[in-house]
């Protein structure tokens, strides 16, 4: 499988190039060359295998070339021998038609461990493949952080830094991130929001020579082996639910988009999807697109579900390449347009493309503690403030008779200062994680300044040289 970027002036390259180089070096994402099929009996085929054999067989065609299928199925193997359920993604049923894709049983109690605990090993294989050291800098409003220093703590040939947005997080996504023992990583908190941190990361990424001498790699969303790794349970999840004969719809909490296009990626291999339900928080640009056309970015608001506030979506620009005909040189001009005006408008027939499959919903934070009260009370089904928002679409919007795969996006305890609000009581942390707050925190404070935090990453990557 070869990769484009979006932007259309970088060079094409395979799976593990895309896994190494993270963000394409004219800026754009990497994408394939074109969707891999799954035939309706091939899908069926899958139905009842133990999800680390599902996953290796749906990520096989994207690493096809760059990694053996045997290396493959035993990475997904070791990635997800660790989760806390059985299952690793159990499908809970809440409603008539509407069921919770628990992707939170993995170490950091978030989805990111989904992709992220697989993208460890999968860096580590091709890294020792190929005698390379990379530097992984990262951004995070609040999982993607723990779900990535978790995934590559200790490993050799790495080092990573992850930008958080200081006082931003929940406290226990704060300590998850700053209380791991390991000579690799460095911790940052930048004073801003999550989109000065991944600003921050794609302005590194931009400075060549600082790309080049730290050989950068990413673990956001932006890296295509994290979609990659988000595809398999939404055919797990559809399978479950009768696919490939019945149509499912989807509800994802959405923040930087990665989540969703997943699930879009899964409809081109040919799972029969057929409404995307992108929900938001107050921090609403992609819904406000999908409502009028209209993406002007708004300063971000703190809400109950940090993880999602988020005013630019990386994400977004992968489906415009797709829905603008793959056309990198348009994709390359509305996104410079997009970042000099802060405003987005697409063509018409682009616009109502999209919304034929997509549609927006919003919740406000008193509404999000109504619905986790509300589902708590009406089905004993106790969602974090990010999960509940997409349970609460997949209810509203999804059309009438089809299962809603709602994804469930965290564990509740991540949250106990809001789940207390909404129900009345605290969720403990699971065994692993019961003495979080007596750990000590390790972070460093930076503004949100390029120079400032390539100082640190370029001072923290030459102390691990001549340690
Ligand atoms: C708990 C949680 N829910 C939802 C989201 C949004 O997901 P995405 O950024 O893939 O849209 C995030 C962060 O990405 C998250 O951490
Ligand atoms: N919500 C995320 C933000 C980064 O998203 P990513 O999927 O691009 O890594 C977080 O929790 O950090």
């Amino acid at each position: 499988m070869r990769y484009v970027s979006t932007r259309g002036q970088a060079p094409e390259m395979d799976f593990a190039g895309v896994l190494l180089a993270g963000l394409a070096a004219d800026g754009g994402l990497y994408m394939p060359q074109s969707w891999p099929r799954f035939s309706a009996g091939e899908l069926k085929a899958l139905r009842g295998l133990p999800y680390p054999e599902l996953a290796a067989k749906i990520i096989a065609p994207f690493a096809a070339g760059s990694i053996e299928y045997i290396d493959l199925l035993a990475m997904c193997r070791r990635a997800y021998a660790n989760f806390a359920h059985k299952a690793i993604v159990p499908l809970v049923q809440v409603d008539t038609n509407l069921y919770s894709l628990e992707l939170f049983h993995g170490p950091t109690l978030a989805f990111k461990d989904m992709a992220l605990q697989l993208v460890g090993h999968l860096f580590e294989h091709v890294l020792a493949r190929r005698g390379e050291k990379v530097r992984i800098v990262g951004a995070t409003s609040g999982d993607t952080g723990s779900a990535a220093i978790e995934a590559v703590a200790n490993r050799k040939n790495i080092d990573i830094t992850i930008l958080h947005p200081e006082g931003k997080t929940s406290e226990v996504q704060r300590r998850q991130m700053t209380t791991v023992k390991a000579d690799n990583v460095l911790n940052i908190a930048v004073a801003g929001n999550f989109d000065d941190c991944q600003d921050l990361v794609k302005a590194m990424f931009a400075d060549e020579p600082f790309r080049a001498e730290m050989n950068l790699s990413a673990v956001n969303s932006i890296n295509f082996a994290r979609i990659a790794g988000q595809i398999p349970y939404y055919v797990y999840a559809a399978l479950n639910l009768g696919a490939p004969e019945r149509e499912v719809a989807v509800a994802v909490p959405t923040g930087n988009f990665g989540n969703i296009l997943a699930a879009w990626a899964a409809k081109q291999m040919g799972l029969p999807i057929a409404k995307f339900i992108v929900a938001s928080n107050r921090n609403d640009i992609l819904t406000r697109f999908l409502d009028a056309n209209d993406m002007s970015v708004k300063t971000v608001e703190p809400s109950l579900s940090p993880s999602m506030d988020i005013g630019v979506s990386s994400n977004f620009e992968r489906l415009l390449f797709e829905f603008q005909g793959c056309d990198a040189a348009l994709t390359a001009k509305t996104m410079a347009d997009f970042r000099n005006s802060g405003k987005m408008a697409v063509e018409a027939p682009v616009w109502q493309a999209i919304g034929h499959q997509f549609k927006g919903y919003r919740l406000d934070d008193a509404a999000t503690l109504k619905e986790i009260a509300r589902f708590y009370a009406e089905s004993q089904y106790l969602a974090d403030p990010h999960s509940v928002i997409g349970l609460a679409a997949g209810r509203d919007c999804a059309p009438v008779g089809l299962p809603v795969i709602a994804a469930a996006t965290a564990h509740p305890a991540k949250f106990p200062d809001v789940i207390e609000k909404a129900v009345g009581s605290r969720p403990p942390l699971p065994p692993h994680l019961s003495d979080l707050y007596d750990r000590k925190e390790i972070f460093t404070r930076a503004p949100a300044d390029l120079h400032a935090v390539e100082t640190l990453v370029w001072n923290f990557a030459n102390r691990n040289q001549n340690a």
